[in-house]
């Protein structure tokens, strides 16, 4: 196997794969907003484009259209889909990933402008520059540096790229199912890079949380009103919903939602004795958050309640006072938005039902005149993988191999929507196979990828191929 060839290409290429994520990174393909919907449809041209430049049989999937809360309806962006390689003789891997991104402005407390990528000593910062762009632009390059080398690919390999992961992934559970007796019919295995590794030593992914978005609208008056002529008066829609918000979790972190705590099962002495042996340092990590204390002090618990126990986040609240400055108003009508990160055995229809029925019942008790709504608008599933399977073994081997150290076998908080159905829609083995660093701020201000994540990435994936071209075909 010619790694050290490989090798040598991506690391004389590498300022060619940096200006090809600057470029990527300047499309804004927000798909939050529909407003920029245009610029991600413009970032699913592009890799196709580039897919097809590469002699890939690429095909933009249309998936049809997006129903918006104000009743109205919008195109989703097309998936794209390629192939390179049809021999009936080797593995098929499909690999999928996303180039739409979260939300980013300056005034958010960026040190740069989010959407030009900056190289600040190897930190290349920019949105989606790790979450996804870099990775599967990194995988691209690796089907590139075979070809290039005129070195035949150990396996067959398809790309499923979307544009809608960030806001649950819209439309792609229909398109594999509709797609899953011909697109996925030759595919052996689903690999995933859209996660991060937890310390400085590469990991593999075996699970993710679920989540599932709630919106809950409190409407009162029929419009705004000024705090001092009507305050005392009226019962405030805003006051309300924080009520009911503060009734989701404790301050200790416990979910105060019945049913939901109960339906998780308890840390087992097996995966308490893994979480004990891996190496994670609770210091740098408070350090990085710019936090002084946790929620729990032991390693073990951190990792468990990061990993797979569930948890309540409180995002924000539409329709509210948020600018600079101290308008006195009374919202009329304000929306929460949270969220509940899930982990197995919780399944999303069943944990709408118990919010939706809780809130309520909460809200009844206030005795309030005002109206509330409680709409779940994501309900993704959590994802959890054998890692005794080969591709895991492929993983183990493919990482010796590019960084000399066994890889941390870890979970992600995070969630990647279209796992689960991945999982049980074409019951394929998936493996999630990250490159982005710990710190990464995925989501956050100042988000980077660095340059050594990137390159050095490249060179796993290209191993990887290769140790996947190594299992057993029967
Ligand atoms: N890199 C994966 C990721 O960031 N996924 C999003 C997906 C999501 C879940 N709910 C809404 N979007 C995440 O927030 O985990
Ligand atoms: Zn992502
Ligand atoms: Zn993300």
């Amino acid at each position: 196997f010619q790694l050290d060839e490989l090798t040598k290409y991506i690391d004389s290429h590498q300022e060619e794969y940096v200006q090809t994520l600057r470029e990527w990174v300047a499309v804004e393909s927000d798909s939050s907003d529909v407003l920029k919907r245009s610029e991600v449809e413009r970032m699913m041209n592009i890799t196709a484009e580039k897919l097809k430049a590469m002699g890939g049989n690429v095909e933009l999937v249309d998936i049809g259209i997006q129903e918006l809360p104000w009743g109205k309806t919008i195109p989703l962006p097309k998936v794209v889909t390629a192939q390179f390689g049809s021999d009936p003789a080797k593995h098929t891997v499909c690999v999928y990933g996303h180039v739409d991104v979260q939300p980013a402005k300056k005034e958010d407390g960026w040190a740069t402008e989010p959407y030009n990528l900056t190289d600040i000593n190897g930190n290349l910062y920019g949105r989606g520059a790790s979450d996804n762009k870099a990775p599967v632009l990194a995988w691209i390059h690796t089907v590139q540096a075979y070809q290039a080398l005129d070195i035949e690919l150990p396996v067959n390999v398809k790309f499923v790229i979307e544009g809608m992961e960030e806001t649950g992934s819209n439309g792609l559970d229909a398109m594999i199912v509709s797609q899953n007796d011909t697109f996925f019919a030759d595919v052996d295995y689903i690999i995933i890079s859209d996660c991060g590794w937890l310390s400085r030593r590469p990991a593999l992914t075996y699970g993710t949380r679920g989540n599932c978005y709630f919106f809950a609208e409190v409407e009162g008056p029929k419009q705004d009103l000024h705090s001092g002529v009507y305050g005392g008066t009226v019962i405030e829609p805003m006051t309300d919903l924080i009520g009911i918000l503060d009734t989701l979790i404790s301050p200790s972190g416990k979910i105060l939602i019945p049913g939901i705590q109960e339906a998780v099962s308890p840390l087992s002495d097996e995966e308490w004795k893994m979480y004990q042996d891996i190496e994670f340092d609770v210091e740098n990590y408070k350090r990085k958050m710019g936090v002084n204390r946790l929620m729990y002090s032991s390693k073990v618990d951190l990792l468990a309640h990061r990993w797979r126990y569930p948890t309540v986040s409180i995002h924000g609240i539409e329709g509210a006072f948020s600018a600079p400055g101290t308008k006195t108003v009374i919202p009329a009508k304000v929306i929460a938005k949270f969220s509940i990160r899930q982990v197995p055995n919780m399944e999303p229809a069943i944990v709408e039902k118990q919010v939706t029925d809780y809130l309520h019942a909460v809200f009844g008790r206030r005795k309030s005149p005002n109206k509330l709504k409680v709409t779940m608008v994501i309900g993704a599933k959590p994802w959890l993988a054998d890692t005794q399977h080969p591709l895991y073994e492929a993983g183990r081997e493919a990482v010796k191999k590019v960084f000399k150290v066994d890889p941390d076998m870890i979970r992600e908080g995070g969630t990647i929507p279209i796992a689960k159905t991945f999982q049980d829609v074409t019951r394929k083995s998936i493996i999630m196979l990250p490159i982005g660093a710990f710190d990464d701020g995925l989501h956050s201000q100042n988000e980077k990828m660095n340059r050594y994540n990137y390159i050095e990435g490249t060179k796993l994936f290209v191993a990887y191929l290769h140790e996947v071209g190594l299992i057993k075909k029967y």
